[in-house]
């Protein structure tokens, strides 16, 4: 299905996200964390900027959310134009009622896991999502180490998908950089979460090409 690569705003200047946003014009995806403090600690933005990034870029919006109660709050992201909408499974009371209204709203459905939360539990419900988010940090800060223990975990993940003959983008997120893309992809990711990675190069444009030349070496497409 090809790579994406889908750059987190989390660790740009909010100040001026009109101009951050203008940097990755290259990018496929606008990987946007919305925190609330509770699921998370830490705390960034919600749907009225969500709404105000949209008008900005053209890009589609790939919402993370890492928030409580996502049954609740989710759906309001579809409609707001995410292209893609993705609530954590640890939090969801409803996982796969959820999906189908984010898809019934016109998203794409995403299910992301902490690095402690085993994909076995929802390789089951595969058909009922979009995409698949394995965090390859904590969730809540940008700027961690990628977390290599993660890498069986999306073979695994990849293998399902492949075996069930499904159509499921499996995204990694957390530490993704010219040092570690080339491990994830070769586990099977294919949608790639950067952010300091990308907001800290002096050309993010160029790093976003960098990474993606490097994703598409090592899954040899
Ligand atoms: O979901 C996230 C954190 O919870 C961010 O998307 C992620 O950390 C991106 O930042 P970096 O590439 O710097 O790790
Ligand atoms: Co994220």
């Amino acid at each position: 299905m090809g790579i994406l690569i889908s750059p987190s705003i989390l660790n740009s200047d909010f100040a001026d996200l009109r101009g951050e946003l203008a940097k990755i014009a290259g990018a496929d995806y606008v990987h946007v964390d919305v925190m609330d403090n509770h699921f998370v600690p830490n705390l960034t933005l919600g749907l009225p900027v969500v709404e105000a990034i949209r008008g900005a870029s053209p890009l589609p919006l790939d919402a993370h959310l890492m928030i409580e109660q996502p049954d609740r709050w989710a759906p309001a992201y579809a409609e707001a134009g995410c292209a893609s909408v993705t609530f954590h499974a640890e939090a969801a009371a409803a996982p796969v009622r959820l999906a189908r209204e984010l898809r019934a709203a016109g998203a794409k459905a995403g299910i992301a896991l902490r690095p402690a939360t085993a994909i076995e539990p929802y390789l089951d419900l595969l058909a009922e999502f979009d995409m698949v988010l394995l965090m390859t940090v904590e969730p809540g800060f940008g700027g961690q180490a990628f977390l290599d223990a993660m890498l069986p975990k999306i073979s695994r993940t990849r293998q399902a998908v492949e075996s069930a003959g499904l159509e499921v983008r499996v995204q990694v997120d957390g530490g993704i950089s010219r040092e570690t893309i080339g491990r994830a992809a070769e586990a099977g990711a294919d949608v790639f979460v950067a952010g300091s990675a990308v907001y800290k190069a002096d050309d993010a444009d160029a790093e976003i090409q960098a990474l993606r030349g490097l994703a598409e070496q090592a899954c040899g497409s």
